[in-house]
């Protein structure tokens, strides 16, 4: 069965937590970018030509981390963001780098910390670009230093150094590529329904938040309707669980094929199924129902269903879910295939 596209998306969705995660990694790897850059001017001392400017130039770089970790945006901005702090600490290390003569020395592996931040946030390609512009900046540190790369000392470090940036940033993004993998499966285990492939009651409720908070702001109301198999027991029973399991199956299907794909539809229990239709009042979520018990379903079992809405019968979804639950009991003891809407004593068959 496809996967539903759910609208608003999945609160806890892996790739935003993921992103949410980094950010607040990429803020510790920038100021030990700045301790270790402190350290050096500590211990080695300010060089003679442009040594205030390089502690302007660190104090203006923790300044701008310090700023940035206040802004908070997600999903594809949030890479932007975070592809603008990599160009930003490779510009300040080869500043540094600059300004201490340092193309052949130890502090040339600082810019590690570029390879690594691009590597667990950006992946793979975005990576190799950041190598490629961290050799054109060793080679313009090389050309400013007055010396040539093509010295074959020189061949051996700028080599040397580039292979080992690009191994880190390559193992880097893959290792994150699979934990990224393992945790959509756990996500997807964690959210999915195993029989049918439908959101579970956990993700339901999940989503359902941002969708109740969106519709209270826009005044927009919404129904929430509650669908149970009739007599699954009984097929149990006499045709065994494999029977069971394809009845649940079908009307799985069924609500699937019937739904937008703004509305979310969840497997909530056993054989109660629980739908929630954004910008629909009761009569839509009747309508639509009706629809779907009107189809000929020869020996499948039958259904009832149950409605209550917002804002007209409750402004709490908990509230309007046993509101929906006791109007799908409502139609089940009037006979069951139909649908009742809340505070409506007489059920539509
Ligand atoms: N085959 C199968 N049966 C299930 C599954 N989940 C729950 N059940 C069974 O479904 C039955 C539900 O029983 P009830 O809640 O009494 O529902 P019902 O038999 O449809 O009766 P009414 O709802 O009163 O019409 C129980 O026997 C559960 O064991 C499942 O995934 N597969």
């Amino acid at each position: 069965m496809s996967h539903q596209d759910p609208l608003p998306p999945l609160v806890w969705d892996s790739r935003r937590v993921q992103i949410q995660g980094f950010t607040t990694g990429l803020h510790q790897v920038e100021w030990l970018l700045v301790s270790l850059v402190a350290l050096y001017l500590v211990i080695i001392g300010t060089p003679d030509e442009g040594g205030w400017g390089l502690v302007v130039a660190t104090s203006a770089y923790f300044g701008f981390s310090l700023m940035a970790s206040r802004l908070s945006f997600f999903g594809e901005r949030q890479r932007w963001l975070l592809a603008i702090h990599t160009w930003v600490m490779i510009g300040f290390i080869t500043w540094f780098l600059y300004r201490t003569n340092g193309v052949t020395g130890p502090m040339m592996s600082l810019y590690l910390l570029a390879v690594v931040t691009s590597a667990l946030t950006l992946g793979v390609l975005a990576t190799l670009l950041e190598v490629a512009a961290i050799a054109a900046c060793t080679l313009l540190l090389f050309h400013l230093a007055g010396g040539s790369v093509m010295t074959p000392d020189n061949l051996t470090l700028f080599g040397t150094n580039i292979i080992a940036f690009l191994i880190v940033g390559y193992l880097t993004s893959a290792l994150v590529n699979a934990i990224h993998v393992s945790n959509r499966m756990l996500l997807d285990m964690a959210s999915l329904d195993s029989l049918t492939g439908l959101f579970n009651r956990r993700a339901f409720d999940d989503l359902v938040k941002p969708i109740h908070a969106m519709a209270q702001r826009s005044r927009r109301p919404y129904s929430v309707i509650v669908i149970d198999m009739d007599e699954l027991k009984v097929i149990n029973d006499s045709l065994g669980h494999g029977a069971g399991d394809q009845a649940i199956l079908s009307l799985a299907r069924q609500l699937q094929d019937c739904k937008r794909s703004s509305d979310l539809l969840a497997r909530y229990g056993g054989d109660e199924f629980v739908m929630l239709l954004p910008d629909t009042d009761a009569d839509g979520a009747r309508t639509m129902m009706q629809r779907l018990i009107a189809v000929e379903k020869g020996d499948e079992p039958r259904i009832s269903i149950g409605v209550a809405s917002y804002p007209e019968h409750g402004d709490q979804f908990e509230h309007l879910l046993e509101y929906a639950d006791s109007a799908m009991y409502h139609s089940k003891s009037s006979g069951g295939n139909r649908v009742s809407i809340r505070g409506h004593a007489k059920a539509d068959g």
